[in-house]
């Protein structure tokens, strides 16, 4: 891979016992390269090590093993100057609530060590629909709108990564879908996205490449497109013009089941299997004598990818 943007080498965390807590391994050596201008997610459960391993990146969490190399800097010897190139939209508002939401985020950008542009920030505020709220102070907002303001204030400093913390949470869909107009408009703009989500609809809607983890490992990582096809499954639906009681011997190999009461036969197979197929299996129906008055095909979805990794749902 070309120059990754962000490199994730050997990362563990192990939080330490304290009082009748046990330690807890949250990381378990993940590797993990994001490529410049990607929209990536981290699809997990509750619990999987997703906020864990975007704050190591940030700087909040110390690991226990490993490295992180932000743009060629390492992020912790080099942690000021690799931390400006990274904005983190976290889960919650923490603080600021007596400030007005245009000192907020301006305070937020010199933060960061960069100087003022008032036009960028004014911009990046009527992107986010909050100029005409820039005077009110943050604990006079809606959740929706301190949403906003988090949002702002990650991208304050102009960095090229954006972490989202579990983006869709306690969101509504005008919220939602503002969003992800304005994700993709970064994305165009040159800027790499890691989102993190246990919601599938998002990784399969948003990302470019999508890293499954659960239980502190990184299970795997790939293109989702080539994901859906390697580990797809795919399913044809025969509408019966006569309900069947049981499969006919014929289509053992094929190992069909009835759905519908006998009214619908299911072939559901590997898209890379071997000897698997339409063709073959419509062929072996006709010779079996089964007239159908319907077919139809599905693609099984992420989620039942998911499914069929981690055992459970997200
Ligand atoms: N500060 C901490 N001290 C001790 N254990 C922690 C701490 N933070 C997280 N953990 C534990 O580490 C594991 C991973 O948690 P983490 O928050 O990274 O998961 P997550 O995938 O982000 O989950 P969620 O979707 O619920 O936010 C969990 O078992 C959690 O209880």
């Amino acid at each position: 891979m070309t120059d990754p943007i962000l490199s994730i080498a050997g990362v563990s965390k192990t939080y330490a016992a304290r009082g009748n807590a046990a330690a807890v391994t949250a990381l378990h050596s993940v590797d993990l390269d994001i490529r410049r201008g990607e929209i990536f997610a981290l699809l997990g459960p509750n619990g999987a090590g997703k906020t864990t391993l975007i704050s190591i990146v940030c700087g909040i969490v110390v690991p226990s093993t490993g490295t992180i190399t932000v743009d060629g800097l390492d992020a912790i010897a080099e942690y000021r100057q690799a931390r400006r190139r990274i904005g983190l939209v976290p889960q919650e508002l923490s603080t600021d609530a007596f400030e007005s939401v245009l000192a907020t985020v301006t305070f937020s950008r010199r933060l960061f060590g960069r100087s003022a542009n008032p036009a960028y920030i004014e911009q990046l505020l009527r992107d986010l629909s909050l100029w005409d709220k820039r005077h009110a102070k943050i604990m006079e907002l809606s959740g929706g709108m301190k949403r906003r303001v988090l949002i702002a204030k990650a991208l304050s400093h102009e960095p090229d990564i954006l972490f989202l913390d579990e983006p869709s949470a306690g969101v509504d869909v005008a919220l939602r879908r503002d969003m992800w107009v304005m994700v993709r408009s970064l994305r165009d703009r040159g800027v790499t996205i890691i989102l993190t989500t246990h919601y599938i609809e998002e990784a399969e809607e948003m990302a470019d490449r999508v890293g499954v983890i659960a239980g502190g490992k990184l299970l795997l990582v790939d293109d989702k497109a080539a994901l859906m096809t390697k580990l797809g499954k795919r399913t044809l639906d025969l509408t019966l013009a006569e309900p069947l009681a049981t499969v006919p011997a014929a289509l053992a190999t094929w190992a069909p089941t009835l759905e519908h009461d006998g009214h619908t036969l299911r072939y559901v197979f590997d898209v890379t299997g071997e000897g698997t197929g339409i063709p073959s299996f419509l062929r072996a129906v006709g010779d079996a004598g089964i007239q159908f008055r319907d077919l139809d095909t599905a693609k099984s979805s992420l989620e039942d990818i998911f499914v069929d990794l981690v055992g459970e749902r997200p």
